[in-house]
């Protein structure tokens, strides 16, 4: 075979480049109308948000009207305002524009105008449950129940555990579970009746606002004043409550644009609890979009590739066209039978490190935070006591690794712990605290920073960390002319293990840490970096989920799937397309033999290290 022409080369890239261009630019420009949902399918890497950002810049909305940007987490929202900002536009991140969550849109903008005051009750939307002090008991939260109508309009009753979503010991315990059960269904009844709802309620509550005829024209009347149109990103991941609401903003008139990918929908979880009224919308998922980007910014072609052959929808192989386009990395098969993790961890540094991807750009993924490798992250919920809890926030806020959402987190359980050092045991959620004590927010992120700052390092002995830490807290509260109610150190029981070692992190020097950032799949959607590997766990006798995955992605869409299964491979697909020029996946030799004769099938170049682990054990033998 002629090398190909350097110039050839050049010039057919600069003509796809147009292409991806052009394609975007006509989502920028796609005309919205009143009542009609425009739907626009995406690949990953496409640049959607980019165009969105793109759209609201050189679309102008009518005098005094806004467009209300939604997406499905606050980094996107933040992702938006930035660029808007760097754009040197930062009147397009404020009113009357809307930038931000789902949640927040429906709260705002469908809720919380029409909700009526009643003795007692305030309403406030929370986040999720575990914001409120009093939906968390024994390391679970009401966010790990399900709650049914029970006759009402709202789900609030009869709750049912989720049984993954709950600490460890509660799974085989079922008299412990029981009285766990017990107890979310009287703090959900007494939270609900003090005005607190979070996710599942604040859907319900809207779509029964929107039934009332007469409410909905008041709705419908605000919401076209206020915006020329609302543009959903990360559409796909609409759970069917959401998709009613979509399609209630339609029959208001409203002009809808939603942008998504449908291979990349990763959280039918949410679609726990089968609504009794209607069917979702036919029209929003099963007719054909009417714009795609196929053409990828971010990946080599040789991920692309791979990318399409976990792909569950018919859509064809996206066309690379970033700055990786045309580099040929192989896809790695690392094997892990009888491997220790430091050795499969040690062969993908090795490889990112010929490639010079430096530390930060490397990725470690997996489905469940239990597969990632251990002492990476930590557990994944803070633990329920006073101690384990700042020590885990610091561990996080302190990792390399940890993802945006770990980390989110962790800066809530921090504050927590400061205001509950200060003024005791708080019983509300923190807006309510600081807003009782006369604390700004801006005033506690300071705080929280400079006790981050001054807490010790996590290699000392937990009792004596407690002890330094207590004084760094009482010493903070001090400045501001504050006697604190916690008035000793936290008890400690494993007096003898240091601090990080007690949340089920690795030593800070650990040689784990050299793999830089690691995330469960949900962790990192809408991110990259330039070297991902993602951790397929060995299938065990009594969990054969992986093995079901393998077989579904080896054999194609031609098989019958779980529902389950369909949304593993998904997950699967997410992971893979974070990667930018290097893409490993760890996983046991049968699994692996599968992908290899897989891979070989559909021509996408790979590399298999049981070849040379082979070869090495034939030199030295
Ligand atoms: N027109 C363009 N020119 C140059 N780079 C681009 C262009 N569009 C997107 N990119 C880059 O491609 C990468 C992927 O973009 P982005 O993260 O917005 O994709 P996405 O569609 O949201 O992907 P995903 O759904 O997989 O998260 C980013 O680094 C972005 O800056």
């Amino acid at each position: 075979m002629t090398p190909r022409d350097p110039s050839t080369a050049a010039s057919a890239i600069a003509i796809l480049r147009a292409e991806a261009a052009a394609a975007q630019r006509a989502l920028v420009n796609m005309e919205t109308s009143p009542g009609h949902i425009v739907r626009a399918e995406a690949c990953p890497g496409a640049g959607k948000t980019r165009t969105i950002v793109e759209r609201h810049l050189m679309c102008p909305a009518g005098p005094r009207q806004g467009r209300a940007l939604v997406s499905f987490t606050k980094v996107a929202g933040r992702e938006i305002k930035k660029r808007c900002v760097d754009e040197g536009r930062p009147e397009l991140a404020q009113f009357p524009h809307f930038i931000g969550t789902f949640d927040a849109f429906v709260w705002r903008h469908l809720l919380r105008p029409y909700l009526l005051p009643k003795p007692g009750k305030t309403w406030q939307r929370l986040e999720e449950w575990s914001d409120h002090p009093q939906a968390r008991r024994d390391g679970a939260s009401l966010d790990d129940f399900s709650f049914s109508y029970g006759g009402g309009v709202v789900r609030i009753s009869d709750p049912q555990p989720i049984i993954h979503r709950l600490p460890h010991r509660f799974r085989r315990d079922e008299e412990g579970r029981q009285k766990l059960t017990l107890w979310a269904a009287a703090a959900m009844q007494r939270l609900w009746s003090q005005g607190y709802l979070s996710g599942d309620q604040l859907r319900d509550m809207a779509l029964h606002l929107l039934s009332d005829v007469g409410r909905r024209k008041r709705i419908a009347r605000v919401l076209r004043t206020r915006f020329c149109e609302i543009v959903i990103d990360e559409s796909q991941d609409c759970s069917d409550d959401d998709l009613r609401i979509v399609d209630m903003l339609r029959e208001l008139d409203m002009p809808l644009l939603l942008v998504g990918d449908p291979d990349q929908s990763i959280y039918g979880f949410r679609n726990l609890v089968p609504l009794t009224t209607t069917a979702v919308p036919e029209t929003l998922s099963s007719t054909a979009p009417d714009h795609r980007l196929t053409h990828n910014w971010r990946s080599t072609q040789v991920i692309c590739d791979l990318a399409h052959t976990l792909r569950t929808s018919n859509a064809p192989c996206d066309t690379a066209v970033g700055p990786y386009h045309a580099e040929t990395t192989p896809i790695l098969l690392l094997p892990t039978t009888g491997r220790k993790e430091a050795e499969w961890l040690g062969d993908f540094g090795a490889e990112a490190e010929q490639l010079s991807v430096p530390q930060s750009q490397r990725l470690v993924v997996a489905h469940g935070n239990s597969t990632l490798p251990k002492g990476l992250t930590g557990t994944r919920v803070p633990p329920s006591d006073q101690l384990g809890r700042l020590i885990w926030a610091t561990a996080v806020l302190r990792s390399p690794g940890a993802s945006t959402r770990h980390q989110e987190r962790a800066h809530k359980v921090l504050r927590e712990s400061v205001l509950r050092h200060w003024y005791g045991q708080p019983d509300t959620p923190e807006p309510v605290s600081l807003a009782h004590h006369g604390l700004s927010p801006l005033e506690l992120h300071v705080v929280e920073q400079s006790v981050l700052r001054d807490l010790p390092m996590l290699d000392m002995h937990a009792a004596e960390w407690s002890r330094a830490a207590h004084r760094v807290l009482t010493a903070k509260a001090g400045l501001l002319g504050l006697a604190p109610q916690v008035r000793r150190a936290y008890p400690c029981k494993k007096n003898d293990k240091a601090a990080w070692r007690i949340v089920g992190f690795g030593a800070p020097s650990s040689p784990h840490l050299s793999v830089g950032r690691a995330s469960t799949v949900h962790g990192v959607k809408g991110d990259q970096a330039d070297a991902v590997l993602v951790v397929i766990p060995a299938a065990i006798s009594e969990d054969n989920r992986s093995t079901d995955l393998i077989k579904a992605w080896t054999e194609g869409p031609v098989r019958e799937l779980s529902g389950e299964t369909r949304e593993a491979i998904r997950v699967l697909y997410v992971a893979a397309t974070r990667a930018r020029c290097l893409l490993a996946f760890a996983l046991e030799d049968e699994h692996l033999a599968m992908i290899a004769a897989l891979l070989t099938r559909r021509g996408v170049p790979f590399r298999d290290l049981r070849e040379s682990q082979q070869e090495q054990l034939r030199l030295s033998g």
